[in-house]
């Protein structure tokens, strides 16, 4: 039956013309295993890094023809890519670089100068940033789940989407609301599975393109940090924009913080940007408190049989490499992917389940490598032209 299915995928997919107008993706070799259990199918294309923008909506084109096949309830299809010199490129979807900031806006401190102490957010006692080198590794996801899980473990959280190019925490927290201010000069947050929220996507529609300039990124950012009512919070975590350009190593210099997490793919595109954004906290002197890796492996749920699909272990390898904590690994899980996206996000709706455990677990490192760094590393150095 499963072999039958499998075969009837692969008919499909060699009727689909790919976006580059070349030979269907079966004759050119680049569909991986296909994996089906409970009449969900799963399995990825390899595709050239450049190429990656191009593909994805294909994917999306493949998973709705192959969810019409009798006997397949769902589809599931990931992009992998090849393993190249050129494998940096940004996944192309990824949100558009921001300008450099203009004359008088914070420029990156040169690295080597010793840091000056910044005052952090009153009543915030701890400030990390969950952060990837490319987008679509599954970073807000995580941020989410990792604001949950330490939320489960008692502190009080919060969560700041500072990706402003794409905010997606409003969405995977079902966030619909736009926030109040109080007496015209603060915002008071949202509350969200007893977390704290704060998103420009809550300040905009989501539909409404935002052309930010550098500048005013930082001012945006800059008001969510110090102008958003947080009261008391033990952690906030903050969802930073994927990459690591000038863009980013501002932000990272803005916000003064205890730690960042790392999160990658086991696939070594991803890797490659995960290395990039921990060259990147440190020369801005943040303490990497260690990488997740995120669409680890795949649970067959009929069997429990674990599928390494794309190669597993390359993230826990590379933070032993680079001398950084490994903090943990996530399935790639259509449950974890349904319930962020319909804004239930597994830590809370199903703590019970394997899921919010490896999540849960997560959380404990970060915390435990928060506790040994000891207190807030202070900013680094602001230098203004
Ligand atoms: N472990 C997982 N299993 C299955 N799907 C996942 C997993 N983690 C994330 N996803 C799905 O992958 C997609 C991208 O995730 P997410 O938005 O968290 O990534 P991101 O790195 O923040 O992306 P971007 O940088 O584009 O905002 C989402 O549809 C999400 O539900």
């Amino acid at each position: 039956m499963t072999d039958d299915l499998k075969t009837r995928i692969l008919d499909v997919l060699r009727q689909m013309t790919p976006p580059d107008g070349g030979v269907d993706v079966v004759s050119r070799g680049i569909v991986s295993d296909i994996f089906i259990a409970d009449g969900k199918a799963f399995f990825s294309l390899t595709v050239p890094a450049a190429e990656a923008q191009r593909f994805e909506p294909f994917c999306r084109n493949i998973e709705g023809a192959v969810v019409k096949i009798d006997g397949i309830s769902k589809a599931m299809v990931a992009l992998t890519a090849e393993k190249t010199a050129a494998s940096s490129a940004p996944r192309n979807s990824a949100p558009p670089q921001p300008p450099q900031p203009a004359r008088g806006a914070p420029r990156p401190a040169p690295a080597g100068r010793p840091p000056a102490a910044k005052p952090g957010i009153p009543g915030v006692e701890r400030i990390i940033a969950v952060a990837s080198g490319k987008g679509g590794v599954g970073k807000s996801t995580t941020a989410v789940n990792l604001a949950l899980g330490l939320a489960a473990l008692g502190l009080r959280v919060g969560i700041l989407d500072a990706d402003v190019y794409g905010p997606s925490i409003p969405r995977l927290l079902g966030l619909k609301d736009k926030p109040k201010t109080s007496g015209g000069r603060t915002i008071v947050p949202l509350e969200a599975y007893g977390l704290k929220a704060m998103s420009m996507g809550l300040m905009v529609d989501e539909e409404t393109p935002m052309i930010w300039r550098g500048p005013m990124v930082m001012s945006a950012l800059t008001q969510m940090m110090r102008e958003v009512e947080w009261g008391e919070l033990d952690v906030l975590v903050v969802d930073m924009p994927p990459g690591t350009g000038d863009a980013q190593l501002t932000m990272a210099q803005q916000v003064p913080l205890a730690g960042a997490v790392i999160v990658s793919t086991p696939q070594d595109l991803a890797l490659i940007d995960a290395r990039k954004g921990l060259a990147m906290f440190q020369k801005v002197d943040v303490p990497v408190l260690g990488i997740v890796e995120n669409m680890s492996y795949f649970v067959a749920p009929d069997t429990g049989n674990r599928y390494d699909i794309f190669g597993h272990g390359g993230a826990r390898n590379e933070a032993t490499r680079l001398g950084v904590p490994f903090l943990g690994e996530v399935p790639i899980e259509m449950a974890i992917r349904e319930s962020s996206d319909a804004g239930r996000p597994v830590v809370a709706t199903d703590p019970d389940g394997p899921h919010a455990a490896a999540y849960r677990d997560i959380a404990a490192r970060v915390l435990a490598e928060l506790e040994r760094k000891g207190p807030n590393s202070p900013a680094p150095r602001i230098v203004f032209e």
